[in-house]
């Protein structure tokens, strides 16, 4: 698959330290990116670098095949469009007429505004917004002229429930139509919902790029049954020779679908009920604190 994004051994430094160091990774085109990392990490400053807001002291940026410099970024950044931090915004003028100062197309504003459910309040001055309202119109902004990649830097910030599944939901939407997102949020459980691919950063280092699936398969993975009779159930694994734990409301089995298969066919031959299986992979937190914390098993 093309990547939309390359970054090479890039390296930027404020003073004599390095903030982003040695950093490479690659955003595939239309994947959704979640950008994770602790507070300082690097996270706002790559997003910076790649609008041109910061330049970079090594290494190479890539955008669609294209090397970045200082010369071309512009180039860049009209096909880019980017939350970061506070939305710039003007509270005298409603939210449409934000729209009309991107010269926007109307059908493209009403589809932008439909998708975000802000029909609402769109026509009002933006001093009457909550804080919720305004990252929904900075969003949107971020949106509005078609972009091949946005960038959104902590996007879920203030939204309430409803509007976080409408940004959840706007986001898969643009995506399957070929947009490339990058976002960073600390809601990890957020970002495990819409995120294809992870990009983990620690003090301006990458940690690890994967892609959501793989990080489910890290770790020691658990199936969690439920019988009508969980200790009984228990017994007669034990018997078989399955190692199995007994908790509060089910038992935990280890690893491979072969003890799942041979732990199922142990409650069903003996007459349990068999209430529920699941399975229990890495998520994203868990993998989050084990690599930032070196090595400690979380899971
Ligand atoms: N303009 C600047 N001048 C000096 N240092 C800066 C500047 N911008 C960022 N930094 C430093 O770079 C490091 C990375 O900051 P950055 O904002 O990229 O982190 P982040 O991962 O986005 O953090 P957070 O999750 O808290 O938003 C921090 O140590 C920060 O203090």
């Amino acid at each position: 698959m093309k990547d939309i994004l390359v970054f090479k051994h890039l390296t930027k430094q404020f003073g004599k330290r390095s903030v982003l160091d040695d950093l490479s990774f690659n955003v595939p085109k239309g994947h959704i990116v979640g950008l994770v990392g602790p507070n300082g990490a690097g996270k706002s400053t790559i997003m910076k670098c790649i609008l041109g807001i910061y330049s970079y002291d090594q290494g190479e940026l890539f955008f669609d095949g294209q090397r970045i410099t200082k010369h071309n970024v512009n180039e860049m950044s009209l096909k880019t469009g980017a939350l970061i931090e506070s939305p710039s915004i003007y509270p005298f003028l409603s939210g449409f007429q934000h729209f009309k100062l991107y010269s926007a197309s109307k059908d493209e504003v009403n589809r932008i505004v439909a998708l975000l459910g802000m029909q609402n309040y769109i026509h009002q001055k933006v001093t009457g917004y909550s804080f919720g309202m305004k990252q929904k119109l900075g969003i949107a902004l971020a949106l509005i002229n078609q972009p091949e990649l946005v960038i959104l830097d902590e996007p879920m910030n203030g939204l309430d429930l409803m509007a976080t599944l409408d940004l959840r939901n706007m986001i898969k939407t643009e995506a399957a139509k070929g947009v490339t997102f990058i976002v960073s949020s600390h809601i990890l459980s957020e970002l495990e919902k819409i995120s294809d691919d992870i990009i983990l950063i620690n003090n301006g280092k990458l940690v690890f790029q994967t892609t959501l699936q793989a990080l489910r398969g890290l770790g020691k993975r658990y199936y969690l049954i439920t019988t009508n009779d969980n200790k009984r159930a228990m017994a007669l694994l034990d018997a078989k020779g399955i190692k199995a734990e007994l908790q509060q409301h089910s038992i935990k089995i280890n690893n491979s679908n072969d003890r799942l298969t041979d732990s199922l066919k142990v409650i069903l031959t003996n007459d349990l009920q068999l209430w529920d299986v699941s399975h229990e992979g890495m998520d994203l937190e868990s993998a989050t604190l084990r690599f930032i914390k070196g090595g400690a098993d979380h899971d």
